[in-house]
């Protein structure tokens, strides 16, 4: 997909409580993931609970041009036979991976060394977004990039021939870089070692090591040190992709936020490196019970039960941001509807993300009747409490599918309806969103209020 669909323009009106079963799909981090290393080991891997939204199919297509036997057997059920370590073909067109970072960025480290070339596009979202933190790495491997002004795609990578292991240091906290660099060590001979200052999603290090890569992960001053043995011959999988923390987050705020509202969200992934937003609610008082914890898929997951909660607003501490980078759009949604003041420091991440997702969120909320401050790294929102936002309002997504379903998510619990002026990217990640909420009650339609 680039980013050529018509808009489709959806409304959100308050609901009724919100109330029964939310099965959210599969993990959109780790479903890139699997199909990534599926490809990249000799034989078969089966993969269940695959997330089937435009960037993951994205992906599966990028898996097939580089020679990858790709096949969907039933919903969610997946197989691919893959090339090996150093197996890749060199793709005959250029690689559209749509609106997805992950996909473009993990998909460019795997491919960087060896000796192929290939050419990456997306839509109008990720032709603005920076490749320059990946394609840094990857030339200290001998990889050379040629992309637009910026470090912006299209860019055409020339693998490195003779590749060298790398120690690198990741400037940003960005599990996207990290992946990257671990992709492209694993067709570089000895150690390449990768260190992140702050811990971020750690998927590709649990998935490397069970696709049998020789892998180890240190804690040090300096941060978090993985070292990774190159050109070992990956031994393929069954994976079993548990449910999205992320995607569970829209239907848990929901809930948290639409009066008298009792839901259970089965089977989420309380993997720590993702679980922040949970944390960050229970601070602010939210009523959330994570029953029936249990391993899924080499990931802990729990059964959430959630029932709305009078909120207050809190200061989200910096160091958690990684934990939910993803989730900050929707908190801002529900930080609007708690007393008080919610202060999100250390978030300009969020500015290189499908959209500026702090500006997003900030004139979103404005036009909505909320008040809000900003500045490069920091969103502040003033809360109006339970049932005080006004809404009325339309508000922009730009290409972003947690923009699009935060504003919806506000518009079941603001006096007024909501519109966004496209919600057709929420297929990117949550292809089920409209069923699934109107399953518990929501009022979610297509068309403008
Ligand atoms: O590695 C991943 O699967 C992801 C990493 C994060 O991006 P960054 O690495 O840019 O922080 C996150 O925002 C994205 O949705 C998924
Ligand atoms: C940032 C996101 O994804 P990506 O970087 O893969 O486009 C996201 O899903 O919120």
């Amino acid at each position: 997909m680039s980013g050529h669909a018509d808009p489709i323009p959806m409304t959100a009106r308050a609901a009724a409580p919100l109330a029964g079963v939310a099965e959210v799909p599969g993990d959109k981090s780790i479903s890139h993931r699997a199909l990534i290393l599926g490809a990249l080991s000799v034989g078969r891997t089966r993969i269940s609970g695959l997330l089937e939204g435009q960037d993951v199919l994205d992906t599966a297509k990028a898996m097939r041009a580089f020679g990858a036997e790709v096949t969907r057997h039933s919903p969610g059920s997946w197989e691919v036979h893959g090339v090996g370590v150093g197996g890749f073909a060199e793709p005959a067109d250029v690689i559209d991976c749509g609106n997805s970072g992950t996909g473009v960025r993990l998909i460019m480290g795997a491919m960087a060394t060896s000796p192929i070339t290939a050419t990456f596009t997306g839509d109008a979202s990720l032709r603005k977004r920076p490749m320059g933190r990946v394609t840094d790495p990857l030339a200290l491997f001998g990889a050379r990039a040629y992309g637009r002004a910026g470090g912006r795609l299209p860019m055409t990578i020339v693998g490195a021939a003779d590749p060298l292991p790398v120690r690198y240091t990741v400037p940003v906290p960005s599990a996207q870089v990290k992946s990257a660099v671990l992709l492209a060590g694993l067709n570089a001979p000895g150690e390449t070692v990768v260190i992140e200052r702050e811990p971020t999603r750690d998927h590709s290090e649990r998935m490397l090591a069970g696709f049998g890569a020789r892998l180890t992960v240190a804690d040090a001053p300096e941060g978090r040190i993985i070292t990774l043995t190159g050109q070992p011959e990956l031994r393929p999988q069954d994976v079993a992709v548990p449910r999205d923390p992320s995607s569970a987050a829209f239907p848990v705020c929901a809930a948290l936020i639409v009066p008298g509202s009792d839901i259970l969200v089965p089977g989420v992934s309380q993997n720590p490196t993702r679980n922040g937003l949970f944390t960050t609610l229970l601070e602010m008082g939210a009523d959330i019970t994570f029953e029936n914890p249990r391993t899924e898929g080499g990931e802990p997951v729990a059964d959430l039960r959630v029932r709305f909660s009078a909120l207050t607003g809190i200061e989200v501490p910096p160091e958690r941001a990684a934990s939910q980078i993803d989730e900050y759009p929707i908190l801002a949604a529900v930080a609007a509807c708690a007393e008080g003041v919610t202060v999100m420091r250390g978030v300009k991440e969020l500015r290189v993300k499908e959209s500026d997702r702090i500006d997003a969120m900030a004139r979103g909320l404005e036009v909505c009747g909320v008040r809000v401050e900003e500045d490069e790294d920091t969103l502040i929102v003033h809360g109006m409490g339970a049932g005080g936002v006004p809404g009325g309002a339309t508000c922009t997504t730009h290409l972003d599918h947690r923009i699009a379903m935060s504003f919806l998510v506000l518009g079941l619990a603001s006096r007024r309806p909501i519109t966004v002026d496209d919600g057709a990217p929420i297929a990117t990640s949550f292809p089920v969103f409209e069923g699934l909420m109107a399953g518990l009650g929501a009022r979610i339609e297509r068309g403008a209020a």
